[in-house]
């Protein structure tokens, strides 16, 4: 295998100084399997806001704008396959990402772009509308696979989503070709997972629920499922082996009484993961339209 067999990936979102969300979820995924990675931070920060104060160091709008373009003229960027975009400082941001994967596409026609369209959740969207969007507006059209979490979906398509079918419907009517969606309703009780549609799959992938997680669990299953991708696993292994690691990741930090995930102790549950996940074939909105 080659150094850079399994393909290099830029990944865009906030970087926290203590914690495992945004980048620093995704870096640390993706290097335990086996990529090299470019990080690029929208914002640095302390930690998760979620914990309390933290100050939001900021980019200039132009300052962002100037390191995308270094990015699209470097003289190494045949090597990228995958860029994964995230949590966004403003839209601005957004519109420069859109800029980025657009100007690689001209040179790699199948470069992956995975848009995890970092907005909001039960309680509402907690980035400006502006932010939100610019990220509906400009990446999702982009998209090869997207991942918000249902709340996300529903904001996006502008309906309530209260059934999987719903969500199935929602998915399509989005448009990106692969839609994984995360906090489905489950099947199971005391349960949670991820739906993933695409044209030939309906499946959701099923685990128990846990209490109090920490943050950046969908940042972790983003990176996670496009590296199972990118090394060109099954769509249904991928989600399965994705769903399981982030569970038990999950689960090992809320055993050890961590407010943050503790990826560094549980790298082993990212590469090879032991945990359980219930995979259900669902019913192809298509399958469902035929009669
Ligand atoms: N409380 C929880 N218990 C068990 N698994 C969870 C929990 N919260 C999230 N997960 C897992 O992580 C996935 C992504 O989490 P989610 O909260 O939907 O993402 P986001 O951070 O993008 O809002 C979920 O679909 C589920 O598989
Ligand atoms: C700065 C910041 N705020 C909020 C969030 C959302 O976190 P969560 O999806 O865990 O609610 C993220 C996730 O990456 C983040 O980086």
């Amino acid at each position: 295998m080659s150094e850079n067999a399994a393909g290099t990936v830029i990944v865009i979102s906030s970087h926290v100084v203590r914690g495992s969300v945004g980048n620093r979820a995704a870096v640390f995924a993706l290097e335990t399997l086996g990529h090299q990675v470019w990080a690029l931070p929208t914002i640095v920060l302390p930690w998760h806001p979620g914990h309390g104060r933290s100050t939001r160091l900021t980019f200039t709008e132009s300052d962002f704008e100037a390191a995308i373009d270094d990015l699209i003229r470097a003289p190494w960027i045949g090597e990228v396959k995958a860029v994964l975009s995230g949590y966004f400082g403003n839209a601005a941001q957004a519109r420069s990402v859109a800029r980025l994967v657009t100007a690689l596409r001209e040179r790699k026609p199948d470069l992956l772009y995975v848009c995890d369209p970092v907005m909001g959740d039960l309680g509402g969207l907690y980035v400006p509308q502006t932010t939100a969007e610019a990220i509906r507006d400009y990446l999702i059209p982009l998209a090869s696979l997207a991942t918000p979490n249902r709340y996300e979906l529903a904001w996006l398509v502008g309906a309530p989503l209260e059934d999987n079918t719903a969500i199935m419907d929602a998915a399509l009517s989005l448009g990106p070709s692969r839609m994984l969606v995360t906090s489905a309703v489950p099947m199971m009780a005391g349960g949670t997972g991820n739906l993933y549609l695409s044209g030939r799959h309906a499946l959701l992938a099923e685990h128990r629920l846990i209490d109090k997680p920490p943050n950046g669990l969908g940042d972790l299953l983003a990176a996670l499922f496009l590296s199972r991708l990118l090394s060109g696993m099954e769509d249904e292994k991928a989600l399965q082996l994705a769903t399981a690691s982030v569970y038990e990741v999950l689960a090992r930090a809320v055993k050890r009484g961590s407010d943050e995930l503790t990826l560094a102790s549980d790298s082993s549950s990212l590469a090879s993961p032991m945990a359980m996940v219930q995979m259900r074939r669902l019913m192809h909105p298509a399958q469902r339209r035929k009669g």
